[in-house]
C-alpha cells in the first residue's frame, strides 16, 4: 500500500533521514521503533507531508505521492496522529470532532459530519459523555482517544499514529490499543506506528523497523524482534513489561 524509496529529510543542515526504505502491505500494522531523535517522527511526517523530502520517493498504491501536497494526502486516505495529543484545549470535545471533519463537512455536509462524530462516540463511548466538556479537562488517556478519533474522522485507509502511548498509565494503554485492534479488524485499516514503548508497538504490530540516527538498520516480522537480543537489549527495557504480562 505504501512503498518509500530511499528518503532524505532536513532540518537546516542537519541531516535528519538518511536513504530511508520501507513498505507497508494493505491490512498490515508495521511500527518504527528506536530511540529518542532517531527520526521516528520525522519519517512519519515526511509521509504525511508535513515535513519536506528531499531526494527519494513515496507511492501510495502505486502512485507517486512523494510531493502532493498534505490536504490531498488527506483525501487520498492518510491521517497523522500527531505526537503529544494536538487536539485544541479550549473547545469542546465535540467541536474538535468537527474541526478533525472538516473535509467531511466540506465534501458531504452537515449531516454526514454529524453522522460521523456519532461513530467515532460508539467507538469511544467516553467520548459522548464528555462531548461538552473542553478538551483540555480531559484526562491524557481520553485526550488520546479524541486526538484518535480527530484522525479517523476523515476515514482514512493509512493512519499514521506518533507515540499513542506517551505519558499514559498501563492499563489506559492497553485500553486503546484494544480499541486501535477492533478498528483494525472492522476498518480495513492500515497503520504505521511510532512507538517509544517497543514491546507495546511489537505486540501490536505484525512487522517492525528498528530506526537509528535517521536510518533503518533493521526489519522483521514482530514476533522475531520480540525475541532479537539486540532488540531485547536496546528496546524492551524491563520497565515496559508490565503492560503485557
Ligand atoms: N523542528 C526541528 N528542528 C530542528 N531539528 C529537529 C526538529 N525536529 C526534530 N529535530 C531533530 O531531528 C532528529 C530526529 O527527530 P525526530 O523527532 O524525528 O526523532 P524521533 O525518533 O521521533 O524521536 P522522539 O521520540 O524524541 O520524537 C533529532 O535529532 C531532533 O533533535
Amino acid at each position: 500500500m505504501l512503498r518509500i524509496q530511499n528518503i532524505n529529510s532536513y532540518y537546516g543542515l542537519a541531516h535528519v533521514l538518511k536513504n530511508v526504505s520501507l513498505h507497508i502491505n494493505r491490512g498490515e500494522t508495521v511500527t518504527l521503533i528506536g530511540a529518542n531523535g532517531a527520526g521516528k517522527t520525522t519519517l512519519l511526517r515526511s509521509i504525511s507531508g508535513l515535513q519536506a523530502i528531499r531526494g527519494g520517493k513515496v507511492f501510495l498504491e502505486g502512485k507517486e505521492i512523494t510531493q502532493v501536497p498534505v490536504e490531498k494526502k488527506v483525501r487520498m486516505g492518510i491521517a497523522q496522529v500527531p505526537e503529544g495529543r494536538q487536539i485544541f484545549w479550549p473547545m469542546t470535545v465535540f467541536e474538535n470532532l468537527e474541526m478533525g471533519g472538516f473535509l467531511v463537512y466540506k465534501m458531504h455536509g452537515r449531516r454526514q459530519l454529524i453522522a460521523t462524530i456519532e461513530e467515532m462516540f460508539d467507538v469511544f463511548p467516553v467520548l459522548r459523555n464528555r462531548r461538552k466538556q473542553y478538551a483540555g479537562s480531559l484526562s491524557g488517556g481520553e485526550q488520546q482517544m479524541l486526538a484518535i478519533a480527530m484522525a479517523l474522522m476523515l476515514r482514512p485507509r493509512l493512519l499514521l499514529l506518533d507515540e499513542p502511548s506517551m505519558g499514559l498509565a498501563p492499563l489506559i494503554v492497553r485500553e486503546i490499543f484494544q480499541i486501535l485492534d477492533r478498528l483494525k479488524k472492522e476498518n480495513d485499516l492500515t497503520v504505521l506506528l511510532v512507538e517509544q514503548n517497543a514491546r507495546v508497538a511489537l505486540n501490536f504490530a505484525d512487522r517492525g523497523y528498528v530506526m537509528e540516527t535517521g536510518r533503518i538498520i533493521l526489519e522483521d516480522s514482530a514476533s522475531a524482534l520480540l525475541a532479537n537480543q539486540e532488540v531485547k537489549r536496546a528496546y524492551l527495557g524491563r520497565d515496559q513489561k508490565e503492560i503485557w504480562e
